[in-house]
């Protein structure tokens, strides 16, 4: 059954909250001290965890559920799947949240971390929020009504030649010998199309609102997780840019891979050379051990 809201403008007050509570999380990020960047491990031996990511998104969920009622919207966020929650997405008014998006960063001190905090509903992606908390950059965009940064619209890059770009992708957490032998066999036909550059900021968020900006022309990834690009979804789109699925197909939020560019030229001529590999949705059903 879809979710009907009384309100003409129900999300307004959400989306504005949003903002609020990623710059909260954002200050608490960087006040975070040396104690809290102890480093735990999760999916592999470098997919780190902090207690600063688990505190944060403590905070981001504490403060969405006091603002609008336990029990009212659900929640998908990074740690609680980490920790068995379900990673299901439904009709009901969902919040998809990484707390700390580019916690290798922020162990190593590389200065891209950001909060990334979407907001969905009847399974459609209403508007999501990224602070570049590092940088004091604030990302947001709503459904229909533009992409900003700091209030500044933003607006991907006009670049349609291919060898005129700057291209973002990453290695991820998998050091399995044949899906990094594909990652690196795509980089390499990807750079020697020849495209200007390839890049990596280390945090899917922060990639998406480069390519929201102009900055670079195409970013795409196997083995990232809907919480890391549901916000930069709908920023890139309310900016002009297009999602695809890396084979072509359409967009899906939980499918684990995606290609965001500034148009569907770009898009289409990355896919050629993507190797694809395969990463289990982030919605599958959880394995009983
Ligand atoms: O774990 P995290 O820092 O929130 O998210 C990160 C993603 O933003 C990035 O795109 C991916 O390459 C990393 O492996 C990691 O998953
Ligand atoms: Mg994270």
């Amino acid at each position: 059954t879809s979710y009907r809201s009384t309100m003409e403008d129900p999300w307004q007050k959400a989306y504005d909250f949003a903002v609020t509570v990623a710059r909260k999380a954002g200050e608490v990020i960087r006040k975070a001290g040396e104690s809290e960047i102890k480093v735990s491990t999760k999916s592999s031996t470098v997919d780190l965890v902090t207690k600063t990511d688990e505190r944060v998104e403590k905070i981001i969920i504490g403060s969405l559920k006091e603002e609008f009622g336990e029990g009212t919207h659900c929640f998908i966020g990074e740690e609680s799947v980490a920790k068995g929650e379900p990673c299901i997405l439904t009709h009901k008014p969902t919040w998809i949240i990484d707390p700390v998006d580019g916690t290798t960063n922020f162990v190593h001190g590389f200065p891209f971390v950001a909060v990334s905090i979407a907001f969905a509903v009847n399974k459609q992606l209403e508007f999501g929020v990224i602070y570049s908390c590092l940088e004091d950059k604030m990302y947001k965009a709503r459904n229909g009504k533009g992409a900003y940064c700091d209030d500044e619209l933003i607006q991907v890059s006009d670049v349609k030649d291919i060898n005129k770009s700057i291209i973002i992708s990453e290695h991820g957490t998998d050091r399995s010998p044949e899906k990094v032998k594909k990652i690196f066999s795509t980089m390499q036909k990807i750079l020697c199309i020849p495209v200007h550059g390839l890049r990596g900021s280390g945090t899917a968020a922060t990639n998406m609102c480069l390519v929201a900006t102009g900055a670079v022309e195409a970013f795409f990834e196997i083995g990232i997780h809907c919480w890391d690009i549901a916000a930069g979804a709908v920023i890139v789109k309310e900016a002009g840019g297009v999602l695809l699925d890396v084979d072509g197909g359409p967009f899906d939020l939980m499918s684990r891979r995606m290609v965001s560019a500034n148009n569907e030229v770009i898009a289409r001529r990355i896919i050629k050379e993507i190797e694809i590999f395969s990463a289990e949705r982030d919605d599958a059903p959880i394995q009983k051990k």
